[in-house]
């Protein structure tokens, strides 16, 4: 699914009214009573006070129509129109003459004028402003958004919550409609996917307005969503005559005394994932452990004892993923950047090997292009330095991906991976997934992709599509307190199993929360 901008929302507002020859309010008419249908499925005609708070934009005119249907379905309505702009949009005014029709004559909300009072089992709508805000609302209006959010009543927003902006993060936190939950029309907006943003509406849901396919088609999305549907496009079945040569061999290089366990978990990962042989290289304390554990991986030592001090020439039939639990001791930094010297094909670098190179910053070009690079927050800020925001952050994360021309997998709630000047947000994973060695999951899981020949981004989209959502199968049998990363690996099967089959309720990718 699409993550459109702005401009490409206001444009497939403007493709469907020509497609269609049909008026800006019959579309405003189709896609503000679909939040009322919603909203009526839920509440059933139940005698709660519903309170609708109108901007005087095409945002507020969603919300005037909302109230004309809950007044026809006898719900007790009251409707404010919060009046910071002398400029009406003209379907706004159009709405606002169908409500007087109704013999409702709304509130007018300005500055001074008295906060009403909202009891906690009332119902807020809140549509005063929508993708259009461009500024931060009138401190009075402010005042107003805090007193909604104190209320203790349910707010459903209407295609934003108020006060948050599609491209920025707000100034005034405090100033943004707290929404319990959110529908939005046509597409999600890239803001319920950012940390800062993501917060003012956990809950929402995407509503088909039935806009113009044509367009929805054609529109050349800077960030698109990482779900099922996207990466069955390129998931590639196992086949009949296909043998173990067929599905590579992933090396997986890492390790040190009392983080052995990170490269185990990383090679198990490799394996569940469908390498077709996996090889660990540890430093020499690994070996015992490691051919305990795993009797299906084949182990490899290098001649430190507690810390690689050199790594091994890689045969070109193998795929790395190097890193995890690696150490930054002078002796590995040495060892790594040699090694990362030799390489000609892409690797996955996580953990250390990304610490080492943030430490060494005039030897990035020694990463092979199409390389995947896996970092935590932590370690993305020690690789592009400081961001002011989580904007910024994206636009750091875009410059040093088309810079090193790599795939930067940037880890959180929703991980995002860079490549070739755009951007894809996950939508698998869940809290309990921040464990201990669920990265090193990650890690292991995309370089046994990488070795089964999927290209690098694919690799990329595939492994935090599964990650997540063996994360997410997981954690609903351990509940997210007790996930583990061993049970993240176990439930790969599972995620596998449902990618090849029919899709479940939860895995339309068109609601979040
Ligand atoms: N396809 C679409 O784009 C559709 C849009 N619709 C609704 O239209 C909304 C967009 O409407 P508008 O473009 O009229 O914008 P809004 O209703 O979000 O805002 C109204 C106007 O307020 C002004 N403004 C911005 N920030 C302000 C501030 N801080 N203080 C005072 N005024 C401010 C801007 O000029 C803006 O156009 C969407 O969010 C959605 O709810 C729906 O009616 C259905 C279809
Ligand atoms: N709140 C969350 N929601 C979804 N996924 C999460 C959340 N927190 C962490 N994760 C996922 O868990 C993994 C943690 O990776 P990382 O921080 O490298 O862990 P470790 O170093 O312990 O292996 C990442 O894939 C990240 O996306
Ligand atoms: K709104």
């Amino acid at each position: 699914m699409k993550i459109l901008s702005r401009e490409q929302f206001y444009e497939a507002d403007r493709r469907t009214l020509s497609a269609e020859g049909i008026p800006g309010e019959a579309l405003m008419e189709r896609a503000a009573t679909r939040v009322f249908d919603w909203l009526h499925a839920r509440l059933e005609g139940a005698p709660v006070p519903v309170f609708v708070f109108c901007g005087v934009g095409n945002n507020g005119g969603d919300g005037l129509v909302v109230a004309r249907h809950l007044l026809d379905h006898g719900y007790t309505v009251d409707v404010f129109v919060v009046d910071y702009s002398q400029a009406r949009s003209e379907d706004f005014l159009t709405n606002l003459k169908r409500l007087k029709g109704r013999k409702k004559w709304p509130e007018y909300l300005d500055q001074g004028s008295p906060l009403p009072e909202i009891p906690a089992n009332g119902v807020i709508i809140d549509a005063i402003f929508g993708i259009g805000l461009n500024r931060p609302p009138d401190p009075w209006v402010a005042d107003l958004i805090r007193h909604l959010n104190s209320s203790g009543a349910f707010v459903l927003s209407i295609d934003m919550p108020s006060g948050l902006y599609l491209h920025r993060v707000p100034e005034d936190p405090s100033a943004v409609v707290g929404a319990d939950v959110l529908l939005t029309f046509m597409a999600p907006k890239l803001v319920f996917f950012l940390p800062q943003t993501g917060v003012f509406a956990e809950r929402w849901e995407v509503l088909d307005i039935g806009q113009d396919p044509v367009y929805m088609e054609e529109a050349e999305a800077a960030y698109n969503l990482v779900g099922r549907e996207m990466v069955r496009t390129f998931y590639r079945p196992r086949t009949k005559f296909s043998h173990k040569g067929t599905y590579g061999h992933a090396l997986v290089l890492g390790g040190s005394h009392g983080k052995i366990g990170a490269v185990a978990l990383a090679a198990k990962a490799a394996l569940a994932s469908g390498a077709g042989l996996v090889t660990a290289c540890v430093p020499e304390c690994g070996y015992v452990p490691l051919q305990a554990q795993l009797p299906e991986v084949m182990v490899l030592t290098t001649p430190g004892f507690s810390e690689h001090t050199e790594l091994p020439d890689v045969g070109a039939a193998q795929v790395c993923g190097i890193g995890m639990g690696m150490g930054t001791g002078e002796p590995v930094q040495k060892a790594f950047l040699a090694w990362l010297e030799k390489m000609q094909t892409p690797v996955l670098l996580d953990a250390d090997a990304l610490n080492i190179l943030s430490l060494h910053p005039a030897d990035l070009h020694r990463i092979p292009g199409g390389s995947i690079l896996t970092p935590h927050p932590g370690e993305l800020k020690r690789l592009v330095g400081p961001w002011k925001d989580d904007f910024d952050k994206l636009e750091k994360a875009l410059v040093f991906a088309g810079a090193h021309k790599c795939i930067l997998v940037v880890k959180g709630a929703h991980t995002m991976v860079f490549a070739q000047g755009k951007g894809y947000v996950n939508t698998t994973g869940n809290p309990g997934m921040a464990t201990a060695g669920s990265g090193d999951v990650l890690s292991g899981m995309i370089t046994g992709l990488l070795a089964q020949g999927y290209e690098p981004l694919q690799a990329a989209l595939l492994g935090v599509y599964l990650h997540g959502r063996a994360g997410d199968l997981g954690a609903s049998r351990t509940g997210y307190e007790a996930l583990t990363a061993t049970e993240i690996i176990s439930s790969i099967s599972q995620a596998f199993l449902e990618l090849s089959g029919p899709a479940g309720p939860d895995q339309k990718h068109t609601a979040g929360g």
